[in-house]
């Protein structure tokens, strides 16, 4: 098993402060930051593109940036978030005409690529393109808003992909996103996930560091 990664979504931060609120949770302990880009065309939001990122970059932020599009199209945003210097870009299968060619876009430029499957959506769509990901992300809530209650029949799609992961011998991480809090961590991680983003259980927290380290003991119990 992956060691796990604790992403804080910034859709949740204080966006006045952006860059201070960013730098917070790193030194509370994040390990990467989970960046939600809304269209208000795939989803009814709109956040932040490109610019937002580089800006951060700009301000210090030495953490990973972990891109979630949910965008439609996508490729013109793969190349402008590789272009600001994205870790990590994800995107929701049913906004790309070519799947295929988008999940290689990703990965043409060095970034780890990873596939978004929405609460509905069946993991056949990972048919063919698992080997080529680097994640699978798993909504948890449906996408375009945070601070949403955790969906519990995600657990049992996790499984699955987890199993199916484990039978075919790849090291393809399991992303889990909306409503993941330090009362339910233990359960997505022994279901099978290894990356955790979590917006409004660190940013509304007192304390990001003790929210983050709650967390980690909550995985840590889990994996005993
Ligand atoms: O992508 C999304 C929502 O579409 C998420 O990343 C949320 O921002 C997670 O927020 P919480 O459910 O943890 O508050
Ligand atoms: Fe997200």
């Amino acid at each position: 098993m992956n060691s796990y990664l604790i992403a804080p979504s910034i859709l949740a931060a204080d966006l006045a402060r952006l860059g201070e609120e960013v730098q917070n949770v790193v030194d509370a302990g994040a390990d990467i930051i989970h960046f939600d880009v809304m269209d208000n065309h795939y989803v009814p939001n709109l956040t932040f593109g490109p610019a937002v990122l580089q800006a951060l970059k700009k301000y210090g932020i030495k953490a990973d940036f972990d891109v979630h599009l949910m965008v439609e199209p996508v490729d013109a945003l793969i190349e402008q978030f590789a272009d600001a210097g994205a870790a990590y870009i994800s995107f929701h299968p049913e906004a790309s005409k070519h799947v295929d060619r988008s999940i290689g876009l990703i990965k043409s430029r060095g970034i780890k690529a990873g596939l978004v499957l929405n609460p509905a959506t069946p993991l056949s769509v990972l048919d063919y393109v698992l080997p080529s990901l680097d994640f699978v992300l798993f909504m948890s809530v449906n996408p375009g808003f945070g601070g949403q209650s955790f969906i519990p029949y995600t657990l049992d799609k996790i499984r699955q992909l987890r199993k199916r992961i484990d039978e075919l011998g790849l090291n393809t991480r399991i992303e889990v996103d909306g409503g993941v809090k330090t009362n339910n961590i233990a359960e997505v991680a022994a279901a099978g996930a290894d990356m955790f983003v979590a917006g409004t259980a660190i940013f509304g927290a007192e304390n990001y560091k003790v929210a983050i380290d709650e967390m980690r003991q909550q995985l840590a119990n889990a994996s005993k």
